[in-house]
């Protein structure tokens, strides 16, 4: 069956997490989307046994694979490397560590059958930002999204686990997007988004979706 949505999750020593992420995720899907769905681990050389984890996942029958990267280093990098080597039209990025709920994928993908750009945000009723959080961090996380408001209309543009259709990705001129650092839904939506980029249609599209943390 043709590939048509991809999860990619950046992942620096996440084997703990590689299988409950996994099982969940395509228990989530149900058995027809799980069939046009890959799962894409894109790890910076860990060593810890993750290849081993994501072999004994797909001798099980998952459609789940892992790129390891042993000259690149960094989080935007290695979401930006997995999103270009999608199969699917329709792509997200989530975090490895569980933080952002695999039950909840589905509803991205199907928001993104009809929005360019998906993002599960922490800033909605009934939603929020880790309860552990520290005071600095919670500073900085308010000051970024300040920063950010001239940029997006989003409301939670450092989140890590967002969707877009991949075709806005396949048009943009990858010199434009900056690969370093933690912010790349950001760097999508602002770059991407109009009236600073190309892609109209994205801004248009974008979509707020609640997700827990
Ligand atoms: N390949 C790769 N993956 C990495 C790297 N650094 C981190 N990761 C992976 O990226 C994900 C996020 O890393 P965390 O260390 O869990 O990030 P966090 O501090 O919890 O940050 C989260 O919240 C931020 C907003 O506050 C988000 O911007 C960020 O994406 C993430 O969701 C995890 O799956 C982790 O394994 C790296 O250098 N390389
Ligand atoms: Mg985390």
């Amino acid at each position: 069956m043709t590939i048509t949505q991809s999860v990619i999750v950046p992942a620096y020593k996440e084997k703990l997490n590689i299988k409950p992420l996994t099982q969940r995720l395509f228990a989530a899907l149900g058995n027809d989307a799980s069939n046009c769905t890959e799962l894409v681990f894109v790890d910076d050389n860990s060593q810890d046994g993750s290849v081993e984890e994501v072999e004994a996942l797909q001798r099980q029958g998952y459609n789940v694979k892992i790129t390891v990267r042993t000259t690149e280093r960094g989080l935007s990098s290695a979401v930006l490397r997995g999103f270009h080597d999608a199969q699917g039209q329709y792509v997200i990025c989530m975090d490895a560590d569980l933080q952002h709920p695999p039950e909840s994928v589905p509803m991205l993908f199907d928001a993104l059958k009809k929005h360019a750009f998906v993002v599960g945000t922490r800033y909605a009723p009934g939603v929020g930002i880790d309860k552990d959080w520290p005071l600095h961090r919670r500073v900085i996380s308010a000051t970024a999204r300040m920063m950010a408001r001239p940029l997006t209309e989003c409301s939670d543009p450092m989140s890590g686990f967002f969707g877009l259709q991949k075709q806005y990705l396949d048009k943009a001129d990858p010199a434009v997007i900056n690969s370093e650092g933690f912010k790349i839904a950001l760097e999508l939506l602002a770059k991407l988004a109009p009236p600073r980029g190309p892609c109209e249609e994205i801004g248009r599209g974008a979509l707020l979706l609640r997700c827990q943390n």
